[in-house]
């Protein structure tokens, strides 16, 4: 028996909520990949300063900015003498080695130091700088997505792309305030070096990047695109790294146009319960590709072998009351004729305690694959009391997938932390519970706006 590739639904990309830094040192789990953002534009573009916005805008993670630059090659007494000859523009210019090395180092949690670059001098100055494992990484340099080794570490590739005339009129002004230049070295040297290696290096690594940003730091709208789609990798990539058994349905514009409206507090009831219910199919199918299959070929009516699988048989599904009867439905209209079981989990507002109030399951359920349905993962108390029931019936930890529209992370870290074995599969993770253990953002009371039986107001 062989089991789905359940690897193909893992998103890329995480709140596990770090206190905020640059950089500052706190513990993390070995198993916490950085992030890493690559941020290659021509000299003078914008790209410090993007990527400046970009961190602010980051401020509740842990952001550090590493610049290509640092890893300049100091000249030797030579080069100085001809230092109007020498091209800093040039990929040999830089010790990419050292770069790698480090970069590998920073990704897998070590501390490291890197060096420290003095572009009046030309070399590298004492004493480096620390870095420590952070959240996400940002490398900024004119030729960071030049070199495919350094292209490969990158989740993300942003190309800056600003007007030559634009960059010049920087340079000049930058390097004569900052860098200890006269205006006649800057325009010599753009002439002689900088210009010719743009066109030959710098503009064609442009194909490389995810997102180009045209006019720099002035596009405050590109940048807000990808602080979004940062948060929303760093909301969920993370805790699928952690628990290898936490599945994310790939997000599209057609999923993220269903949360937009049944998160949204004025949508009407038919509407919410249409939406939902699209949402919900989606996750039912999702999980389904999660049962082991047996493979079988069958032949066509063409005549041609076709090799394809076997649905598992032994199934059932389990709702937890009340929300988790709004699953039904779409698990039925999957799986013809399936049993579906229900548990009734009374929570004590004051102690917390979950207490077993019913309970129906098939009585030979310890045999069967078993798809627990809750559609909003929040403290996680009531999934693990049902959970506990499954188990204590005789089903393996490892037969059941847990299926949500949204779950929060502390939801994901608790239920994961005691049930390894089972699988969360879920179209959505939140970022965080409030401290009336509500999902935030979230989609208010499930039952109520599903079944149409709240009272509570909604909006703010
Ligand atoms: N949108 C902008 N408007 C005005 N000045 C800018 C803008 N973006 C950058 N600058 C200035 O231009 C110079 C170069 O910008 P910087 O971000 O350092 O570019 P890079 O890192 O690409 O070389 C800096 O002095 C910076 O303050
Ligand atoms: N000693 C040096 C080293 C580099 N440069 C120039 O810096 C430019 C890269 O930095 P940006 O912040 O502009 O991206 C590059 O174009 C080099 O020409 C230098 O002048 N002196
Ligand atoms: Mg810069």
């Amino acid at each position: 028996m062989k089991s789905g590739n359940p690897s193909a639904l893992k998103n890329g990309g995480d709140p596990l909520s770090t206190p905020r830094s640059n950089g500052g040192g706190a513990e993390r789990s070995p198993l916490k990949v950085p992030f890493i953002i690559g941020v290659a534009g021509g000299t003078a573009s914008g790209k410090t300063t993007v990527c400046d916005m970009i961190i602010s805008q980051l401020h509740d993670q842990r952001v550090i900015l590493i610049n290509q630059d640092a890893f300049y090659r100091s000249l030797n007494g030579e080069q100085l003498k001809k230092v109007g000859e020498y091209n800093f523009d040039h990929p040999d210019a830089f010790d990419t080695e050292l770069l790698l090395s480090c970069m590998e180092k920073i990704k897998h949690g070590s501390v490291v130091t890197i060096p420290n670059y003095d572009f009046k001098t030309h070399k590298s100055i004492e004493p480096g700088r620390v870095v420590n494992p952070c959240d996400v990484i940002i490398l900024e340099g004119i030729l960071v997505l030049h070199d495919s080794r350094v292209r490969d570490l990158m989740n993300m590739k942003i190309f800056v792309d600003t007007d030559s005339d634009v960059r010049l009129g920087r340079r000049i002004q930058r390097d004569t305030v900052e860098r200890g230049r006269n205006v006649e070295n800057v325009l010599d040297q753009y002439a002689k070096f900088v210009k010719p290696s743009f066109d030959e290096f710098i503009l064609p690594s442009m194909k490389h990047a995810d997102v180009i940003i045209p006019r720099g730091a002035d596009n405050e709208v590109a940048i807000d695109l990808i602080v979004q789609h940062i948060r929303t990798k760093l909301g969920q990539h993370d805790l699928c790294k952690i628990y290898p058994n936490v599945f994310v349905i790939h997000s599209t514009f057609q999923i993220r146009g269903m949360h937009t409206l049944v998160r949204d507090a004025k949508t009407t009831k038919h509407d919410f319960v249409f939406y939902a219910d699209r949402l919900i199919r989606l996750v039912v199918e999702h999980g389904l590709g999660h049962l082991p299959f047996t493979e079988k070929q069958i032949l066509t009516p063409t005549g041609s072998v076709y090799t394809g699988v076997v649905f598992c048989k032994r199934l059932c599904g389990v709702s937890v009351i009340r929300s988790g009867e709004s699953m039904e439905n779409a698990l039925r209209a999957c799986c013809k004729g399936i049993k579906i079981g229900k548990i009734l989990i009374h929570g004590d507002s004051k102690t917390g305690e979950k207490e077993l109030i019913y309970e129906k399951l098939p009585s030979d359920i310890s045999s069967r694959h078993v798809l627990l349905l809750d559609p909003v993962l929040a403290s996680g108390n009531s999934a693990i009391k049902a959970i506990s029931v499954l188990l204590s019936k005789g089903v393996p930890e490892a037969n059941i997938i847990f299926l949500n529209l949204i779950a929060s992370p502390e939801g994901i870290h608790a239920v994961c932390k005691k049930y390894p074995k089972l699988k969360i599969l879920t179209s959505e993770i939140d970022m965080s519970l409030n401290k009336d253990a509500c999902v935030i953002p979230g989609m208010g009371e499930f039952s109520d706006r599903y079944f149409g039986t709240g009272t509570k107001q909604r909006l703010p």
